[in-house]
């Protein structure tokens, strides 16, 4: 029971197959409870598909995904209500407003109290002046934090944010960070795949280099661990691995 509750999510050998190309080779990885594990990597290494996968957006080629302790198969619904996935499509609907957007999702998903739940959470992301607006006049960052709000709409356990600040300002960003940081302090446990080393060194405690579909290494971050430092670690692991 305690290690069901310290791995939220374990990885085992997953690998995916993407037109007769191996994208992603044997990935082993453990998320633990409140832990922020950011995953970086080259173009092209493999970061989206790995989270597709962990998702259930993408069927894995072979591995093994358990979601504290329980097997994620195929048509698992564990991964869809206690993961929250956050990819480079927004899947809101422009004809609505964020209020209608919002109810849609949380209808799918069976939320309670969703009329409470609304509000707080447009405010929470800044859009509460917005709220009955139709979505299609929004800008990418608008629609960036309606994104966010439908993520955490379903109270996910796990966060799964593909590039999360891309197109954000920086009061967006910062907004973006707090969220991160009051979700992870609740105990949520969040992976983040990000080409903006400031902002992974910010929120990470551990980070993840994937090359060529292979993890290649990882660096625990300490108090005193700098972003410098970081980048250099970086530097080194992609030119050698
Ligand atoms: N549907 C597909 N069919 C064939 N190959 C694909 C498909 N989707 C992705 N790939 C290939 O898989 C590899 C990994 O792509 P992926 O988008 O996961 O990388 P990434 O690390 O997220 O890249 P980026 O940092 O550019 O977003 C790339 O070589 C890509 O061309």
């Amino acid at each position: 029971m305690m290690k069901e509750m310290a791995d939220m999510l374990e990885i085992k050998n997953l690998t995916k197959v993407l037109a007769d190309k191996l994208v992603l080779k044997n990935i082993t990885l453990t998320l633990n409870k409140g832990e922020v594990l950011a995953v970086i990597g080259p173009n092209g290494a493999g970061k989206s598909t790995f989270f597709k996968c962990v998702v259930g957006l993408l069927q894995p080629s072979s591995g093994d995904i358990s979601f504290a302790g329980r097997q994620l198969t195929k048509k698992s619904l564990i991964a869809k209500r206690k993961i929250g996935f956050l990819g480079h499509e927004s899947y809101l609907y422009s004809s609505l407003s964020s209020v209608e957007n919002l109810l849609f999702y949380g209808k799918l998903y069976k939320v309670n109290h969703l009329e409470e739940k609304i509000p707080l959470l447009l405010k929470e992301v800044g859009l509460h002046l917005f709220k009955d607006v139709p979505i299609r006049s929004f800008s990418r960052g608008m629609i960036q934090r309606l994104s966010i709000a439908r993520v955490l709409l379903s109270e996910p356990e796990i966060l799964m944010l593909d590039e999360p600040h891309t197109g954000l300002d920086q009061e967006a960003v910062a907004l973006l960070n707090r969220i991160i940081l009051s979700k992870k302090a609740a105990g949520i446990s969040i992976i983040l795949i990000s080409h903006d080393f400031e902002q992974v060194h910010k929120l990470a405690d551990r980070v993840a280099v994937l090359k060529s579909g292979r993890i290649i290494d990882t660096l625990t971050m300490g108090e005193e661990s700098n972003l410098y430092e970081m980048k250099e670690w970086y530097e080194k692991v992609v030119t050698e691995g």
